[in-house]
């Protein structure tokens, strides 16, 4: 890039920043914590970890404040009831995503169902739903299926042999695996030389993901050198993709989810529909399944075992529940879920406390919005702060930074339900995969304490229950010993 170039792009910052500035203070926005910066935004303002960071600028500013991303406007919705006035009983103005910086690499923009809006997203996810629904989405033949995931990965684990393993890469090998089944209608050997290059692609991408968001606010530095290696991550993605379409599109529609969906796009441009499926569509839908799929069940089954490495009182009720609700005769399955009521609460504080996705996926404004009296510009992102109702001590009490599953557990020893428990999001764009998450956390974790006991490499030494803040807030690396129980 010549010089001539950068002062053009710091020229043209400098304009569209003094436009923002000038605009948006005449028009009411939110209030920001603290002043930007010229160009930059908050970008510099904003801390590795943001998390303890929003709570200080809620505290400050109240629940909804205004970050400058670059020139690029972020509103941060908190508090339960504002974040359901808003995403849910607003859902017709505040359900649409921005398209994002990995699209441009795609060939074509806004594809698939994470990042779309309007009538493709719509057609995109009721289609990839009633097509999950086909291959066991909420029924018990999905159930099967992962159970069947869940013997091969102990299995794995097991080979360990007691010594010092870390866990993440096995689990990521195993969640991938059920989805890339569901999709292409054939599990992979964990030694696949493809499915390993999956994985090591999946992993680059979710690691670098903050510097592709940040190219999403500055699109000039697309040009620096550092950025072609994650165009060159998402085009490997993409093309794994390609090759999974190519191998499974012809096969019977009853075996998997891509065939099925060749088979009802044919079917509704045969009968003159108009619709939104195409190739490029299916692509990025995979894309998408096989990223939301994957990550966010690891790092929650990472966590679980970070606490239970930490809390061993919580290991000891949860195995000598399953001991008494099912014995070691059998693996649980999906109907001993309601039987284990104690383990279901400590999924559901891991999921609470750990809240791996803490400001949700972004929304975008599509027209400008009023939201307390505040004005909300068209154009600007805008992000539910779920930290700010899974952690709050006005829901969950003094202690609502420890680990407690009692506090899901009512007087009568019944599983609570509490509508403040949001990890899954909220509105029209909630997860998608959240069924399929549950049934997996439910059999992975049942399964694994049955047979194992999880001890810290040192013994009374557990790990920190540090992070890193990727784009879900990952355990920073740690390993554990898995001692085989006695099985009668
Ligand atoms: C513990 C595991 C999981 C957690 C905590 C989680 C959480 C989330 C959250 C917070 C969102 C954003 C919702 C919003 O914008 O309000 C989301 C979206 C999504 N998730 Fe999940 N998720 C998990 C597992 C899965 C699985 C297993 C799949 C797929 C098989 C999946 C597929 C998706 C998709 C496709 C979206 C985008 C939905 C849309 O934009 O319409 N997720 N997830």
């Amino acid at each position: 890039m010549d010089f001539v170039t950068l002062g053009l792009i710091v020229f043209t910052s400098l304009l569209v920043y003094a436009h923002y500035r000038f605009t948006k203070k005449s028009l009411n926005v939110p209030p920001c914590p603290v002043r930007p910066w010229p160009i930059v935004g908050h970008l510099l303002t904003l801390k590795a970890d943001q998390r303890p960071q929003l709570q200080q600028w809620r505290e400050q500013c109240g629940d909804i404040f205004s970050i400058y991303l670059g020139s690029k406007l972020l509103v941060v919705i908190n508090d339960f009831d504002l974040i359901r006035d808003t995403f849910v009983k607003r859902a017709d103005d505040f359900s649409d995503r921005p398209i994002m910086f990995i699209d441009e690499n795609m060939g074509d923009l806004g594809r698939g169902i994470v990042f779309t809006s309007g009538q493709l997203w719509k057609e995109q996810r009721s289609v990839a739903l009633s097509t999950l629904r086909k291959f066991g989405f909420g029924k018990n033949i999905l159930a099967e299926r992962i159970q069947e995931e869940v013997s091969h990965y102990l299995d794995q684990l097991k080979d360990s042999g007691g010594k010092p393993v870390d866990i993440k890469r096995i689990t990521i090998e195993s969640t991938a695996n059920i989805i890339c089944s569901i999709l292409t209608g054939k599990r992979f050997d964990y030694n696949d030389t493809t499915f390993q290059r999956l994985l090591l692609e999946i992993e680059v991408f979710f690691s670098s993901n903050q510097q592709a968001a940040v190219v999403t606010f500055f699109p000039f530095l697309k040009y620096l050198p550092g950025h072609q290696k994650l165009v060159q991550n998402v085009k490997s993605i993409i093309n794994i993709m390609k090759d999974f379409i190519v191998k499974s599109k012809d096969k019977d529609p009853e075996d998997n989810f891509i065939a099925s969906y060749v088979a009802e796009r044919d079917s509704r441009i045969a009968s003159g529909e108009t619709t939104t499926m195409d190739e490029m569509n299916l692509l990025r839908s995979v894309f998408d399944l096989i990223n939301a799929g994957t990550e966010t069940t690891t790092t929650t089954i990472c966590w679980f075992v970070l606490y239970m490495l930490n809390y061993p009182q919580v290991q000891k009720k949860i195995y000598d529940e399953i001991n008494t609700q099912i014995g070691s005769g059998h693996v649980p399955g999906i109907q001993d879920r309601p039987k284990l009521v104690y383990l279901n609460a400590a999924i559901k504080e891991t999921q609470r406390l750990a809240s791996i996705l803490p400001q949700s996926v972004v929304r975008i404004c599509s027209k400008t919005l009023n939201i307390r009296n505040y004005t909300i510009p068209e154009g600007s992102f805008i992000a539910p702060n779920l930290d700010s109702v899974l952690l709050d001590k006005n829901i969950w009490g003094s202690d609502a930074d420890v680990f407690n599953p009692d506090r899901f557990i009512d007087a009568k020893g019944q599983l609570k339900k509490p509508e403040e428990f949001i990890p899954f999001g909220v509105g029209r764009r909630v997860c998608l995969g959240e069924s399929m998450a549950k049934t997996e956390l439910f059999l992975y974790l049942s399964s694994l304490i049955q047979r194992f006991h999880l001890l810290p490499v040192h013994p009374d030494q557990p790990p920190p229950m540090d992070y890193i803040h990727g784009i879900t807030m990952i355990p920073k690396p740690y390993q554990l010993k898995l001692i085989e129980r006695n099985h009668t």
